[in-house]
Parts: C-alpha cells; structure tokens; sequence
C-alpha cells in the first residue's frame, strides 16, 4: 500500500529552483531514505509532504490526503520532527509530552511513550540540560505521541557522537516495527545502507535514483552505497 504520492512536485524560492519535478511513492510501513548535497531540495520535499509548504506545481497525497487542503486532518495521523529551537530550555521531558499530547484528538500515553523510550528517569530533567542523544530520543518520543501513521525525521542523527547515532539507530527500527512509515532525510550513507528500504537521491532539485541500498550501489557501479552515491550525485554540491 502507498502512504506517499509525489507527483511532479515543484516549489520555487523567489527566483529559485528548489524542487524540479520531484515524483516518488513511500510504501506503508517502510523506512524510506532522502539523501543528497547540501541544497538540493530534501527539506523542502518533507516540508511539501507535511504540509509546512505548499507546492508551486505537481501533486501531493499523504495517506490519500493533500497536506494543504487537508492540513488539519494530516497533522492528526502524521509526526514530525522538532528542531533543537522548538522547545525552551526550561520545560521538562514529562512537561513537553503532555503538552504535546495535548495537541491531538487521539494521543498515545504519554506517561507509556516515556516509560518505553527510556524517558521516565529525565521526567523532571530541563531540556536545555539534556545532552543530544537524549535531545533526539525526546523528539523521537514527540513526533510519536499523537500515534502517528507516518513520521518524518530530517536529518536527526547530524550532531550526535557514533555512539547515539547507533542508539537512534535502534529507536528509528523499533518505531517502524511497529507499524509506522519513517521518512528519514539523511547526508550519512552508512546510515541509510543500515536503515532504509528504499532510498531516492535528490540532485539540484531532481530525483537521480532511487532503490533498496544494493540497487543504488549496483546503479552507481559501485562497491559501496557510499561510493554509488558519488557517482549518482557526481559528487557536487547543488
Ligand atoms: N525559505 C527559503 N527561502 C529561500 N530559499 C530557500 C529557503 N529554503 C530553502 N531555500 C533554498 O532552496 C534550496 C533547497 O533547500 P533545501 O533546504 O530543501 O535543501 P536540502 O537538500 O534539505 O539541503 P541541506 O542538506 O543543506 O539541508 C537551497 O538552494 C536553499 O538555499
């Protein structure tokens, strides 16, 4: 089953080209990769999907509805993931839960959700005073809390040390074995040969692949999904 249908997508900055007729499809229930250069499109792609940015051209459904029109709707069946500036530094781990559980019609337990991402021991700890993996292990548990379909993660593993990474790693493959669709933007092709079904590479706007790991890496003539995607993206910056 399809929860995600791009078609076409095109968003214009002013002048500028950031998405050039991007079409892709996300299957239910899989982890599905957004890699590329720094500028090529991939935050604005989530962005279109999630219904933060509404499209110059093309179409988007998310779980059958458009993120625009239907943004209402969306925003109860989807997560997505803060950024560090979100949240102030003083509220605690078990304040942000139940404040953003408060923001849905059908919320998981909070108090359960915190328990089961290892939260429970940082109830009373300030969020400016957590170190980043626990920073990433309370977002994971935020995008979560309204029992969502699909959650989109933009680059969440970027500032932690090796050891979190594999943490989130850990996290990331426990939210999708529980039935929910991630789509996970990622610049590290370790993590994306670990974690994702399929992968698209976005270049300058436009999709240039997509497939599991070892179709990339066979497409790229490579031996790695590393060295694939150089050759997929001819290493260039958009
Ligand atoms: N709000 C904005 N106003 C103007 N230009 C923007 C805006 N947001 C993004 N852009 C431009 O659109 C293009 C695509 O940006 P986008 O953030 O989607 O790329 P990205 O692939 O996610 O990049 P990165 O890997 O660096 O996060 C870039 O050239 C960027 O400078």
């Amino acid at each position: 089953m399809t929860v995600i249908e791009i078609d076409g997508l095109h968003k214009n900055y002013r002048a500028a080209t950031a998405v050039d007729g991007v079409s892709l499809r996300v299957r239910k229930g899989e982890i599905f990769g957004i890699a590329g250069p720094n500028g090529a499109g991939k935050t604005t792609v989530v962005e279109c999907a999630s219904g933060l940015r509404r499209p110059d051209g093309g179409t988007v459904r998310v779980l059958g509805l458009d993120p625009h029109t239907d943004r209402r709707e969306l925003l109860q069946r989807i997560g997505t993931q803060l950024q560090e500036a979100a949240l102030p530094d003083a509220i605690t781990v078990g304040e942000a839960l139940r404040m953003y559980a408060s923001f849905y019609d059908d919320p998981a337990d909070w108090r359960a959700l915190m328990d089961e991402w290892g939260l429970t021991s940082k109830k009373r700890t300030a969020y400016g005073r957590l170190s980043g993996g626990w920073k990433q292990r309370l977002f994971i548990a935020l995008a979560l809390v309204g029992n969502p379909e699909v959650v989109f993660l933009d680059e969440l593993t970027t500032s932690l040390d090796p050891s979190a990474r594999r943490m989130t790693w850990g996290l990331i493959r426990a939210m999708r074995d529980r039935g929910v669709t991630v789509v996970l933007v990622t610049h590290f092709m370790d993590e994306a040969e670990a974690l994702c079904d399929r992968i698209a590479i976005i270049n300058r706007g436009r999709v240039t692949a997509m497939g599991t790991p070892s179709e990339l890496t066979a497409k790229g003539r490579s031996h790695s999904l590393e060295e694939a995607y150089f050759a997929l993206t001819a290493g260039g910056a958009a």
